[in-house]
């Protein structure tokens, strides 16, 4: 009870906070709950499990048992981020469904990884200066091809 009680305030607190955050959010809908990864850290025994996937926090206290793969799997990541185990299994669509059940709230944007934009980035970078020297080299070659020719055909006709 007492516990709950405690939850509900941080649960307040962590979406004003998300509500103040502006620009990033882009339209926040007041009735989502986002938890700092600190909380959901908390959340990690038998009896009290929290996991996130995908940024998503699910309490999965109630499928620990049910669970196909074994309850033990889902305990190691009790209390973390699972989207990387999660994905590795290639869970089927049933699967994937499965977690709206579950789905609690949301994490809390300062606790989400900035990663994948960076990895964007990296990429895109990579493949515009790839394609780059993809007709430039062919080009340089074409030309230096031409002048030799040019050279041997006037060397020829002279001779
Ligand atoms: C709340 C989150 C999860 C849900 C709802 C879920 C659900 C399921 C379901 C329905 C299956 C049966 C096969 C399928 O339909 O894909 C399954 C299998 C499995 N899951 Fe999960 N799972 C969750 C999280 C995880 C995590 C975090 C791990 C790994 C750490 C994991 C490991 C496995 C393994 C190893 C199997 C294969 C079991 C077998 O084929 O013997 N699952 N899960």
């Amino acid at each position: 009870m007492g516990e709950e009680v405690k939850e509900n305030t941080i649960n307040r607190d962590c979406s004003s906070v998300a509500n103040t955050m502006g620009d990033a959010n882009h339209t926040v809908d007041s009735d989502v709950k986002y938890y700092t990864l600190e909380e959901i850290k908390t959340h990690n025994t038998s009896k009290n499990t929290w996991l996130i996937i995908h940024d998503k926090v699910y309490d999965i206290r109630s499928f620990l048992e049910e669970h196909p793969g074994g309850e033990e799997v889902l305990l190691e990541q009790a209390g973390g981020d699972a989207t990387e185990s999660f994905e590795d299994v290639g869970h089927s669509t049933d699967a994937r469904e499965m977690l709206i059940q579950y789905y609690i709230g949301e994490l809390h944007m300062n606790d989400r990884k900035k990663e994948s934009t960076t990895e964007t980035l990296i990429t895109t970078s990579g493949e515009g200066s790839s394609s780059w020297t993809t007709w430039l080299i062919p080009a340089v070659a074409a030309v230096v091809i031409g002048i030799m020719y040019r050279y041997y055909m006037l060397e020829h006709k002279s001779s």
